[in-house]
Order: structure tokens, then sequence, then C-alpha cells
């Protein structure tokens, strides 16, 4: 009992020497702390405290994985990495949770303020209650297509390995695809400086805006329709899934309108390469790897360009740009695509990915054209547009008259289109001349006249 009773009091007596050292602890850490909080100002302590974090964030990382996401898979080559532009779209969507930061602004000629991640600060984002630390850093200036901050690292514990792998990074990138779905201006992309710069497609051009006989028009949007749908058709036969088109025909009938209907049609953005500004085979390849899936690569007047002009015709591209002269001769035709390459990149863009691929090229002169560039596989569907006749005037009236169906003029608008040849452009100009429906259609009438009657003289 003694020995008990002495060891109790003895374990007392320790558990009160506890609570007393516990006790001037305390007193001691608050003392510490009022005399920190007193004398050293906030932000030489925020400092203090971000140094320290680097420092256990090192014993800490052991149990971490980084994954490094490029914006360029391969610099070399340009091709690009979607999973970057996923997370460039992606993490501003946190903005609310987790941005302190963040670029925002409204690019020329487009509606809506635009957000990026453009600072070097830490974004968490959580996934199936697991979180995910991301970051935007700095490459090489190669690695970075020429821009400052071209990779994310994304971090989290190992144990989310397979999380991150199977579902995490799926759900980035599904994201972003409803995203760009949803999302309603389409880009149209310029090359400038040897970079894609993206601003809103603002063409209004849609089927229903278009002046086109309706039978041709049905056979393009069916067209359109039947290559979106098959694209199990074409694994199953090992066809790649694309499909180009050729659109010919005068000045001002239409072509770039129809680019810009198609476009609105798919919501697929447009990348407009112009191929004076291509100086060698390899940033010809580049530019079309750097292009997205689900985009129409447009060349427009592409018998403007010494390469892609058929070889018979030795007089030379009818449309000589100043560009194009300025490469013309044995001294800067190095400067250049070859032909070869053309053909070369088109037929691996064909290849390359599994996605719906579209290239469009127009022309005033076909017959200008190289026919190895022509073949079906290359361009499937020659699209013919020509001078304004019958049926498609009645777009015309409707879009800028504001005239549906019947008006008393419009029978011998279209008896007079049947007799001259005038462009869908001279006819909106026309139309565009009056207030008054019936003032303009009367104007047109005469204008129509005039070039009957000079065309008979
Ligand atoms: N088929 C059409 N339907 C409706 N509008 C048209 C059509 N063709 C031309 N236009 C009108 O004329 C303008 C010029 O047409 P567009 O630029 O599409 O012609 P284009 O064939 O591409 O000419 P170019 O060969 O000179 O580039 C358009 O903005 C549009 O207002």
């Amino acid at each position: 009992m003694g020995l008990y009773t002495r060891n109790v009091f003895s374990s007392f007596s320790s558990a009160s020497s506890w609570f007393e050292l516990y006790a001037a602890f305390s007193t001691l850490m608050m003392l510490l702390r009022t005399a920190i909080n007193e004398l050293i100002p906030p932000q030489v302590r925020s400092f203090i405290v971000s140094k320290l974090d680097v420092l256990f964030s090192k014993y800490q990382a052991k149990s971490n994985i980084t994954l490094r996401i490029t914006q360029l898979w391969d610099e070399f080559n340009g091709e690009r990495n979607e999973l970057f532009d996923a997370a460039q779209e992606y993490l501003p969507t946190k903005i609310s949770h987790t941005f302190k930061s963040l670029k925002v602004g409204r690019l020329q000629n487009e509606k809506h303020l635009e957000f990026a991640v453009d600072t070097s600060e830490k974004v968490v984002d959580e996934f199936e209650g697991t979180k995910f630390t991301w970051k935007l850093d700095e490459g090489s200036k190669d690695e970075c297509n020429g821009y400052g901050r071209c990779f994310f690292e994304l971090t989290f514990n190992e144990k989310q390995r397979e999380m991150v792998l199977d579902r995490y990074i799926p759900h980035v990138l599904k994201t972003y695809d409803t995203m760009k779905a949803q999302r309603r201006e389409v880009k149209i992309y310029s090359r400038i400086n040897n970079y894609w710069n993206a601003s809103d497609l603002s063409h209004p051009a849609t089927f229903d805006s278009l002046a086109l006989s309706p039978e041709l028009k049905k056979e393009i949007i069916d067209d359109l329709a039947r290559f979106l749908e098959r694209k199990e058709l074409y694994k199953k036969v090992g066809k790649p899934w694309k499909r180009g088109y050729l659109l010919y025909g005068p000045p001002g009938t239409g072509k770039s309108s129809l680019i810009a209907a198609m476009a609105n049609y798919l919501k697929f953005d447009v990348y407009d390469l112009e191929l004076s500004a291509i100086y060698s085979d390899s940033n010809l390849k580049r530019s079309m790897k750097e292009a997205s899936n689900r985009s129409i690569i447009v060349i427009e007047d592409v018998d403007c360009n010494k390469e892609t002009h058929a070889r018979s015709k030795l007089n030379g591209p009818s449309c000589n740009t100043d560009s194009d002269s300025d490469r013309e001769g044995p001294e800067t035709s190095t400067k250049s695509f070859t032909l070869s390459g053309l053909l070369n990149y088109m037929d691996g863009l064909w290849s390359s990915g599994g996605e719906e691929r579209i290239v469009i090229f127009t022309t005033n002169h076909r017959e200008k054209i190289d026919p190895a560039l022509l073949r079906p596989g290359r361009m499937d569907m020659h699209i013919h547009l020509s001078f304004l006749k019958g049926k498609a005037f009645h777009v015309l009236a409707s879009n800028y008259l504001d005239i549906k169906g019947y008006h008393p003029l419009l029978e011998q608008i279209e008896g007079l289109l049947e007799k001259v040849d005038v462009t869908p452009a001279v006819v909106a100009e026309q139309l565009m001349r009056y207030e008054k429906p019936d003032v303009c259609l009367e104007a047109l009438v005469q204008f129509l006249k005039e070039m009957d009657k000079s065309n008979l003289e």
C-alpha cells in the first residue's frame, strides 16, 4: 500500500511537473508570438514562412509526382499538345476557388472576356475529393513557341498515379471538349510572325444566308453531314477520317462566304494558311501540325503560288502578289516549300490522329492548279461557285430587303439574271443602295437591263 501510494504520488508529481512545463512553454510561445507580431513586419513574416515552406516541401516532394505538360509535344515539328490547351481553358474555370491572380482582357474583334493563367501562382483543383496542384511555368524560347510560359506542372501524391491517368486527365480533356463544343464563337487563326493568332470568326454567313442553287446547297450540307456521321465507317475500312474541298469560281461568287458558312455549321475553327508566308517545307509542316483537331485548314487562291501552279502552264501564277514575285527566281527559290512537301504533309495530316480534318482550297482558276493536288483523296469534292442565277436570288432578296416569298419584280429579275453573268457580290452591293425594297428592286432591274444591253452591243 505504501509503495502504491508513493507511486501514485510520484506519478502525480511527475504529471504536475509536466503540466507546469507545458504551461510555461505555452506562455513562452504566446509571448514569443506577441513579440514576433509586434516586432517583425507582416511582409517579412510571410517571406520567412514561404522559405520554410520551400524547405519542407523538399521532404514532402519525395512522395509527390510532377507531370510536365508542354505546349508543343514535339518542338521541332511543332506538334501541339492538346492537354496543354485543355489545361489553359480548364483551369480559369476554377477562378472563384483557387485563383488570386488571373490574366483577363478582351481581344480585338472578340465579344467576350478572356481569362488565362499567366502567373506562376499555384492552382489547386479538387477532383473526387483529391487535390491536384497546377503551376504554369517558363521554358526555353523554342520550347515556348516564342512566348514566355509554356508548360504546366501537375503535382500530386504518388498514391493518385492511377487515378490521374485513368480519370483525372481524361476529365480535364473531356471538360475542354465540352467547353469547345459549347463555345459559340468559331475562331479564325491567321499566321502572324510564324505563330497562329486567333480571333473570333465574325463572318455571319450560314447556309441559309448563302445565295446558291438549292440543289448545290443540299449537296454540300449532305456531304458534310455524311462525313461527320461516318467516323466508324472510315475506321472500319481503314481510311483516314478527312475531307478535302476545292471551291472554284470567279471573284465575288461566295467562296469565302461558303467557308464561313461551313465553319459556322460545323463549329470548326478556321486556319487561314497563306502559302506566300511559308518559307520552307518544315515551316509548312509545322503550320499544318499546329492546327488543332476539328478544324478547317484553308488555302485561299491556291493557284497564286508557283509551287501549286500547274507545271504545264508555264506562264506562271495568274495573281502575282508581292510576296510571290519576291520569292521567284533561283536565288530565293530555296526559301519556299515544295509541292511534294505540301502533298506529303497533307497526306500526313490526314493520317495523323483520328479526328475530323477538313482542308479547303479556293481558286479563281481551277485549270491552273497542279493536278496532283486535286485528285480524289486530296480534294474529294469540287464545288463550282458561279454567277447568280434563278432561285438563288431569292436568298439575297430575303437577306438584304427582307422580302420573303412573292414580289411582283422577282420573276422579271430572275429572267434578266438568266441573260447576264453577274456575281452575287455585285448584286448584293446593288441591294444596299436604297432603303426601300421596291426602289431597290426597280433599280436592280434597270442595272441588269443595262448589263444585258451592253452585252448585246
Ligand atoms: N453566294 C453568295 N451568297 C451570299 N452572299 C454572297 C455570295 N457571294 C458573294 N456574296 C457577297 O459578296 C461578298 C464577297 O463574297 P466572297 O468574299 O464570299 O466571294 P469570293 O468568291 O470569296 O471572292 P474572292 O475570290 O474575291 O475572294 C460577301 O461578303 C457577300 O456579301
